[in-house]
């Protein structure tokens, strides 16, 4: 099934997905509240984010004891989502493997609209079946290609094509270490775009370990993305996402519609979010580390755990990783490489 695109940016020249209440549940260590997620919804919602992705920061099914444990069912939480917005539209992450079909129709039953299916970039047929699922629950799809800095323009659209035929509908160029800068994003970008044509949109997801995020998100817009994610108060793994608040005040700078109120958007970041962190999302020797090594950013709250467990340095554990090319669900091998560090 090919994703015919529905026109859901007409009057937007990219639309924002915030992903605070998912990429930012990693930084949170999975402890999002109801109150916290009705919140921050109400916030977005009313500063006119079109999208708000809300689960586990590994995805429906990602509580468990290797990724961390969540203080609340994230089906409860899209409840609260759903229940909350007026506008926005409540996506969900899922990784299959790690999420089953039945937690897509779970998801679909509670009200979420948009369904966002990652895989590792070179691993996109693993997600068929899941965005077949999907399209004929009615829900709008997204696919992930996780890791995209690891492999060249060439394969990111062949898998972009392979997600693109299963009936995603948006395939987005992930930057998940960071590691992305300037035309190294442009290049993925404009290779998807010119691969998938009108069969499906492309979106970009950036980190931002190296700095660059929001400067990323807009030349991957110049490439010919419509959908971009950010992050609020940068709240994510790693450094942090492109921050949700930065991003509308510089679109407006630069002339594109996103919809969103920059104001308002910098009261929720301020008001809101900032409140409720744990910590800021810092740039710091580690999420450099992240960035610069290319490791998944979500290995950064697994690094200091068990850097300070073994005594040994969080930024060699993380150096190592980048060396070993670990990918996503490969967090246990932290422990390994520590213990022969010790
Ligand atoms: C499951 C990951 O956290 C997905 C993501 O946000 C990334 O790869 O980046
Ligand atoms: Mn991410």
């Amino acid at each position: 099934m090919k994703g015919k695109i529905s026109m859901f940016n007409a009057e937007l020249d990219f639309r924002v997905t915030d992903s605070t209440l998912r990429d930012g549940s990693h930084a949170m260590q999975h402890r999002f509240t109801p109150g916290q997620v009705r919140d921050i919804v109400a916030g977005l919602d009313g500063a006119g984010v079109p999208v708000i992705e809300v689960s586990h920061g590994d995805g429906l099914g990602g509580s468990s004891f290797n990724y961390g444990f969540s203080h609340t069912s994230e089906l409860e939480l899209i409840s609260v989502a759903v229940e909350t917005a007026k506008s926005a539209k409540i996506a969900f992450l899922m990784l299959p493997g790690l999420g089953v079909k039945d937690d897509i129709r779970a998801a679909a039953d509670r009200g979420a609209q948009v369904c966002r299916i990652a895989t590792h970039v070179t691993e996109a047929d693993i997600a068929v079946q899941h965005f077949g699922l999907a399209r004929e629950r009615g829900l709008e799809t997204v696919g992930f290609l996780m890791m995209s800095h690891s492999q060249g323009p060439e394969e990111i659209a062949r898998q972009g094509r392979i997600m693109a035929d299963a009936g995603c509908q948006c395939v987005y160029v992930v930057d998940s270490a960071g590691a992305l800068i300037l035309n190294e994003v442009s290049d993925r970008v404009a290779a998807l775009v010119a691969e998938l044509g009108t069969d499906a949109q492309v979106g970009f997801h950036g980190h931002e370990n190296l700095g660059v995020a929001v400067a990323n998100s807009i030349l991957a817009v110049r490439a010919g993305a419509v959908q971009i994610d950010g992050s609020t108060r940068r709240l994510g793994a790693g450094a942090g996402n492109t921050p949700t608040e930065v991003l509308a005040v510089v679109a407006e700078r630069l002339g594109y519609r996103t919809g969103i109120d920059p104001s308002l958007m910098l009261d929720v970041a301020e008001d809101v979010v900032r409140p409720l962190m744990d910590d800021e999302c810092r740039l710091d020797r580690m999420a450099i580390t992240i960035g610069y090594a290319g490791v998944y950013s979500s290995f950064l709250k697994h690094a200091q755990r068990i850097a300070e467990q073994y005594g040994v340095s969080g930024a060699d554990i993380l150096r190592e990783a980048g060396r070993r090319r670990l990918v996503g669900g490969q967090e246990d091998q932290l422990v390994a490489i520590a213990a022969t560090l010790a």
